[in-house]
């Protein structure tokens, strides 16, 4: 007579008894304080009378009669009741129907009726009801009588299908006809029923053999099945163990898979675009990898191609185009020296380590730029093709690492370097640009390391040779130029090192040794930088500086949406140069994330063996 046959829980027990307390009321026969054990005791003080009954010689209808008044029985009938009582009413919703039926509610039944109707008592009660019914499962069909004999090698698999796509692709074996699982979906339905796997044979599909059919007729079977689908497979013999670690990418090309007539399923691929972090969960495939877009919301991955495929493609494409001489000056290394003209003036300097800017003027013609790097570029814009995609971890700062170097980019006249003056300006014990060197010789004020470092042409184009500058160029017979090293000395202070680069000069930040957090200052529309430039002045070609014209407004616009969209990959914040004191507002706020907040970084930044 254990209690666990009748009532599963220890708490639906204690209400049993409790109600037996009530149906027993003062039975004399029952202890006052009946407990969880009370009905072992009755059931055991019947089996001891019995026993007693059945060893005396008495009259067989005394017995009959004793028996039936004895106060055990007729306390057990009550138990009895009692349990009936409590099976017949398993629901607890009509509960709310019963109370709201009340011809003429008592303000406590209102009360009850009111609480009832609470939204987390009513999603209370359908639980209670659905563990009530036993209403746990979808309600699968019974599994077909004839199974095969050789049953360990035949798998049936039922699964209901929602609204979600199954989230697994199959492919047919040429040779013999036989339809596979190609792959399952990380996180889709198929893969969430862990039953399904990639490699296992499909024999049929709700009832249909599909051996010989194209895989889309398969796939038509499974588009028209409603509820639930069953799959007679044959499971793979050797399935992998998952034991891969995940990886982070950062995309360096725009992928629609929409666009993809390679793609082995177009519904299951994953659009990204350049710049955006994937989460790559499953690299099995060498050709389509499962990945994710970070920040991940989605538990369904997407196909992706793997990176082999791509660079595959892209030699493919490259081969096929005609070959185009070189013009792409954007993602290229090579600066031309004659080309930039320095327009700082080295008499002005303020004292706190803030000096005019060392920018290469780049009031130059971009006729040239729109050549399309994607395809044709033959040398170092390769490089992004050959590695489509760039891997990533999410990295915090440590409180006493040097801080991080920013660049600021963006297209000539937008304000760079207003903004990083002011960034300057404003906290120059935190923030400070490099000291630029330069082989003119040094005049009586200037000290050096101060204003410049003076070097020799010997040293300067020794330095050049070596890769050592982020920038230079030539002046009146003179070279200029902010070397890696002077970036360097400033973060090794601990204060913040602010520069602006051309887009050449994105690779020469984006390594271990500078790890530059890159900030696009984007210009606003063309109308809007005339009524917000009025005062401004711009510095044209051969250092004159004037006011703006009209079709520098719409040259700053076209150039800025060139640069966004061929560099937009390498940006880690964009600032719309709008207003100025907003702009400035943005500009601190993002220098302060970049510095304290975890961020994507190249993994090859934090592997020190790693030349980079
Ligand atoms: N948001 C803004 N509102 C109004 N004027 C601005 C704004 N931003 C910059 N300016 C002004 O525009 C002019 C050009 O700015 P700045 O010299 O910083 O351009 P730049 O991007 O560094 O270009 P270059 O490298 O060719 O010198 C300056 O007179 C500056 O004060």
């Amino acid at each position: 007579a254990s209690g666990g046959s009748l009532n599963p829980s220890s708490e639906t027990w204690t209400a049993t008894v409790s109600t037996l307390k009530q149906s027993l009321g003062a039975e004399p026969a029952m202890s006052p304080e009946l407990h969880e054990d009370g009905l072992t005791e009755i059931l055991a003080s019947v089996v001891e009378e019995v026993k007693l009954s059945i060893g005396r010689d008495v009259n067989g209808a005394d017995v009959l009669y004793s028996l039936l008044n004895a106060p055990w029985l007729q306390s057990l009938l009550k138990v009895t009741d009692g349990l009936q009582q409590q099976k017949t009413t398993p629901d607890a919703t009509p509960l709310m129907a019963g109370v709201r039926r009340a011809a003429t509610p008592s303000p406590e039944a209102r009360e009850l009726y009111r609480l009832l109707r609470d939204p987390h008592l009513q999603a209370f009660l359908s639980a209670h009801d659905t563990v009530a019914r036993k209403d746990y499962e979808p309600m699968l069909p019974p599994l077909p009588d004839s199974l095969p004999d050789d049953e360990e090698a035949v798998r049936i698999v039922c699964l209901v299908k929602n609204n979600q796509p199954l989230g697994a692709t199959i492919k047919r074996d040429e040779l013999t006809g036989e339809i596979f699982v190609a792959r399952v979906i990380h996180g889709g339905l198929a893969d969430r029923s862990g039953l399904l796997y990639a490699g296992d044979k499909l024999i049929e599909v709700n009832g249909q053999p599909v051996e010989g059919m194209e895989p889309e007729q398969v796939i038509e079977i499974l588009a028209h099945s409603h509820g639930t689908i069953m799959f007679k497979l044959v499971p793979m013999s050797d399935r992998p163990v998952n034991s891969q670690t995940l990886l982070y990418v950062r995309a360096m090309l725009d992928y629609n898979p929409r666009q993809d007539p390679a793609i082995p399923c177009a519904d299951a691929g994953m659009a990204f675009r350049r710049g955006d972090v994937l989460e790559i969960v499953d690299q099995t495939d060498g050709l389509w990898w499962q990945a994710r877009k970070m920040p991940s919301l989605s538990a369904c991955a997407g196909l992706i191609p793997s990176a082999e495929l791509l660079r595959r493609k892209q030699r493919e494409l490259w081969w096929s185009q005609p070959f185009q001489p070189h013009t792409c000056t954007t993602t290229c290394d090579m600066v031309l020296i004659t080309v930039y003209l320095f327009h700082t003036d080295p008499d002005t300097f303020e004292s706190a380590g803030f000096r005019r800017s060392m920018r290469l003027s780049r009031r130059k013609s971009h006729s040239n730029h729109s050549q399309s790097c994607y395809s044709r570029c033959p040398s170092s814009c390769y490089s992004i093709l050959a590695n489509p995609y760039e891997e990533v971890v999410r990295h915090r700062r440590h409180p006493q690492d040097k801080p991080r170097l920013v660049a600021l980019m963006g297209p000539s006249g937008v304000g760079v370097n207003e903004l990083r003056r002011r960034l300057i300006a404003m906290d120059p014990n935190t923030f400070q640009g490099p000291v630029p060197h330069t082989t003119r010789p040094r005049k009586h004020h200037e000290e050096w390391g101060r204003e410049y470092h003076f070097i020799g042409r010997e040293l300067f184009e020794n330095m050049v040779y070596n890769h050592r500058f982020l920038e230079y160029g030539e002046y009146r017979g003179h070279l200029y130029g902010t070397s890696i090293n002077a970036i360097k000395s400033v973060l090794d202070s601990g204060k913040i090192c602010v520069v602006d680069i051309e887009p050449h000069g994105i690779r020469v930040v984006r390594t271990h040794e500078l790890r530059a957090y890159i900030i696009f200052v984007k210009p606003p529309s063309a109308a809007r930088m005339k009524l917000t430039r009025t005062n401004a002045r711009i510095t044209a070609a051969g250092y004159v500086n004037r006011p703006f014209r009209e079709e520098d407004f719409q040259e700053i616009e076209e150039e800025g949406a060139r640069m966004e969209s061929q560099h937009c990959h390498f940006f880690d914040h964009l600032i719309v140069n709008d207003g100025l004191q907003d702009s400035c507002v943005q500009l601190l706020a993002a220098v302060k994330r970049a510095q304290d907040e975890p961020q994507w970084v190249p993994a090859s930044w934090l592997r020190p063996t790693d030349v980079s």
